[in-house]
């Protein structure tokens, strides 16, 4: 079984409908400083899509893109997702960030972003395991964030090194669509993996909305590849 994950949902239609297409996993950008305006979601619309993925057991994801741990934990305490996923490069969680989450919000799990850049991410995935709950290897760069959203794939092999060598669940990202998950599974055989860009429509002035087919067919392609490799 491999988890799918897909982001970055804005309306409750479509998310409903990426859940019905195979999503475990969604993700949003609940309201906040930084990130690209169109694609933040006004904190009642999160809590009705929250809601809906509750109830049929699809995991919630918060995307973090503001560097403000203090907003980061009041957003997290506010929306109350499964995960809390740090994914700038200008704030990178720690311990101290951790334990203030498990304080804040008992059931929300941690995962930080690590940018495959070269051999060296495989230290900085090992360095950032100690206090993560998941990793999301992704490449760079974002203009608004340094690190994903980017529809580009990195070098696969510092992926399979990060799954060989930390041992908590990694997320690949990337530039990841239904042309080339079933390689990537094959080559990683990871825990999860996510897409953005390439099962969006994005239009001009930033706005963007999911494209279903190309949702179910990620999903469809990477249940088929976990199967074929016994994942
Ligand atoms: O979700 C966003 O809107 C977002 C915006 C800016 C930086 C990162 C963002 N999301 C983080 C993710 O984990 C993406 O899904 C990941 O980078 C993959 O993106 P893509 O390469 O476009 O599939």
């Amino acid at each position: 079984m491999i988890k799918k994950q897909i982001y970055s949902l804005i309306t409750y239609d479509e998310s409903v409908k990426t859940m019905e297409a195979g999503a475990d996993h969604i993700g949003l950008v609940p309201m906040q400083d930084g990130g690209v305006p169109a694609h933040r979601v006004p904190l009642e619309t999160v809590d009705k899509i929250f809601a809906e993925a509750k109830r049929r057991g699809v995991v919630t994801v918060a995307i973090m893109l503001n560097k403000d741990p203090k907003e980061m934990l009041d957003i997290a305490k506010r929306v109350r997702p499964d995960i809390l996923h740090i994914a700038g490069m200008e704030y990178t969680a720690d311990q101290a960030f951790r334990d203030q989450l498990r304080a804040v919000c008992p059931e929300t799990e941690l995962m930080q972003a690590v940018l495959v850049d070269g051999p060296e991410a495989v230290e900085r995935a090992k360095e950032y395991a100690k206090f993560s709950d998941y990793l999301l290897t992704d490449s760079g760069l974002a203009a608004d964030t340094g690190i994903g959203a980017s529809g580009l794939t990195h070098d696969w092999s510092i992926d399979a090194a990060i799954v060989a060598n930390v041992d908590i669940p990694v997320i690949i990202a990337g530039g990841l669509g239904p042309d080339n998950v079933e390689e990537c599974i094959k080559e990683i055989k990871p825990y999860g993996v996510d897409s953005l860009t390439k099962t969006s429509i994005k239009y001009d002035g930033g706005r963007m909305e999911k494209d279903i087919d190309k949702v179910r067919e990620f999903c469809e392609r990477a249940d088929k590849a976990a199967a074929e490799v016994g994942l």
